[in-house]
């Protein structure tokens, strides 16, 4: 049995009047990814800010590797990582001092050119973020998580505005920083990365967990229910055309 490492109970966010989370739960595995899948103003972003010690809860409790949110929030902030929105980068710096910035800030050591090689960016050591491509942003601000060596990462849906290949490089990368034993909460609106990604899927709608499973088991249930998708005639899709042409490696331009 896998150890639990993120344990939700009851979590309620309201603003004013509004119920934004209307009391979810749900428990994260140590060393899975754990997607949370909704549509637009579901909660998804609420539920994580809370748990990543960013917003305030209205009720209900949250434990982060034994830690009580309540009552040791410091502890929970050493041992995750957050992807910050990438606007937050100091356009003009080069990569090697932003690390440096952020390594001062958790008061860390950290190898920068290491860190750049985790995320096959040691090439753009020198090169300012604001002249990277879209992908090596989210590379870059994914290795920014990886400062404080943490246990877990909060990614906020890190692919949306990327092409096919950086997509699938982006994947990768998740699933090599899963591997090393790293726990993986992402969202995302992307129905194939959250198939391919996520060992779980907990699908949020109006503030409420609606199913919380694995995909195949999640795919199982609504096939057992007499759902049939309309037949694919064809083997292909329009993607696997793109893939094919323009090859699979990852562009640096
Ligand atoms: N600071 C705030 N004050 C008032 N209402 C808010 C605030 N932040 C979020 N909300 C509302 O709470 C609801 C949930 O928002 P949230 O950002 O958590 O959704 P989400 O699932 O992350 O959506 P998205 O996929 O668009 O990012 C929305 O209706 C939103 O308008």
């Amino acid at each position: 049995m896998s150890n639990v490492i993120i344990s939700v109970k009851d979590l309620v966010k309201k603003y004013g009047q509004f119920e934004a989370v209307k009391g979810i739960s749900f428990d994260v595995y140590e060393g899975e990814i754990f997607g949370l899948l909704g549509p637009n103003g579901a909660g998804k972003s609420t539920s994580l800010e809370i748990i990543e010690t960013l917003r305030d809860k209205t009720s209900g409790q949250v434990i982060v590797a034994g830690y009580n949110l309540d009552t040791h929030p410091e502890e929970i902030k050493k041992i995750i990582g957050v992807q910050l929105q990438t606007s937050g980068f100091y356009p003009g710096l080069n990569l090697i001092e932003l690390i440096g910035l952020f390594a001062g800030l958790y008061n860390r050591k950290v190898d920068p050119k290491e860190l750049l090689r985790s995320v096959n960016l040691e090439d753009k050591a020198k090169a300012k973020f604001k002249d990277l491509s879209g992908g090596q942003k989210q590379r870059f601000s994914i290795a920014t998580t990886l400062i404080n060596d943490p246990r877990i990462i909060f990614l906020d849906e890190p692919t949306t505005g990327l092409d096919p290949q950086a997509r699938r490089n982006l994947w990768d990368l998740i699933k090599q920083i899963r591997s090393k034993g790293t726990t993986v909460i992402i969202t995302t609106h992307y129905m194939d990365e959250a198939e391919l990604l996520c060992d779980r899927i907990a699908i949020i709608d109006s503030g409420k967990i609606v199913a919380l499973d694995t995909t195949d088991n999640l795919i199982d249930a609504l096939v057992a229910t007499g759902f049939e998708r309309p037949k694919d005639i064809k083997k292909a899709n329009l993607e696997d055309v793109f893939i094919q042409l323009t090859g699979h490696a990852l562009r640096e331009q």
